[in-house]
């Protein structure tokens, strides 16, 4: 079984590509739910979040205060350095074993679908890589719509921490384009078959 991971840009299309490989039958590992998941259920993994950025990282609810995180990791790079390196460990394991599940079901490839494969070293755990590429304004006018509590600084800082679309794209074993200009469905038909073939 082929661990193809799916990475590009907050905003490049990730999720919409996505979608339209598990139409196609294609099991996909979404990191970013995952690592959520992972930091809401796993009990060490909690408790190292609090000693390192205090109660206040849980509501009253016990649930993740993700505004509060999101204001301390995307505005300061070693508190996100450090948010980094206490989830994505766990969030390697997680996808090795579930990817092994997928392999005993006999799926010929999965997806990892993530922001940051080459920044977390996720990249060492796959065979290929596809890039979702989009222009910056296209992505930057994107994530406006889609996430209304985000500034347009916000958005610059955020893309400021990912690694830049053109070692992303220079990287990349195949590249979707997800520009407004491409029609993305050939693409994807397109790289199910060289993939399966
Ligand atoms: C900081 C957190 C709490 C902010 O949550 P929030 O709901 O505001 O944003 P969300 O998770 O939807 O992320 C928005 C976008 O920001 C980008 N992003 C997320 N985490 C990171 C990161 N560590 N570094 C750079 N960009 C990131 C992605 O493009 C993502 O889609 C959250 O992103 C988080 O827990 N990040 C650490 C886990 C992680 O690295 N996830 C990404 C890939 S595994
Ligand atoms: N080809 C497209 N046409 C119109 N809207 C699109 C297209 N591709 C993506 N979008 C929209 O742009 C927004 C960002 O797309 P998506 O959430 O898939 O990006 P992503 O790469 O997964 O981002 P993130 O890294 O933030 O998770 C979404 O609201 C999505 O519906």
């Amino acid at each position: 079984m082929l661990r193809i991971g799916i990475t590009g840009g907050i905003g490049s299309g990730k999720s919409v590509v996505c979608r339209v490989f598990q139409v196609l039958g294609v099991p996909v590992y979404d990191s970013d739910a995952r690592a959520k998941w992972v930091m809401a259920h796993d009990t060490a993994l909690r408790q190292e979040l609090v000693a390192a950025f205090g109660t206040a990282v849980f509501g009253a609810d016990g649930q993740l205060d993700r505004p509060y995180l999101a204001r301390l990791a995307f505005n300061d790079p070693a508190q996100l350095a450090k948010l980094n390196g206490l989830v994505h460990p766990h969030v390697g394991r997680d996808f090795a074993e579930w990817s092994e599940g997928q392999a005993q079901l006999g799926k010929p490839y999965i997806l990892k679908e993530a922001a940051l494969l080459y920044e977390s070293g996720a990249y060492k755990q796959l065979d290929r890589i596809i890039t979702v590429f989009a222009p910056e304004t296209v992505r930057h006018a994107r994530v406006l719509l889609r996430d209304p509590h985000r500034t347009a600084d916000d958005i610059v800082s955020i893309m400021g921490k990912q690694l830049s679309e053109e070692e992303k794209l220079q990287r990349a074993d195949f590249i979707i384009h997800n520009d407004d200009q491409h029609l993305v469905l050939p693409q994807v038909l397109k790289l199910h078959q060289i993939i399966l073939n």
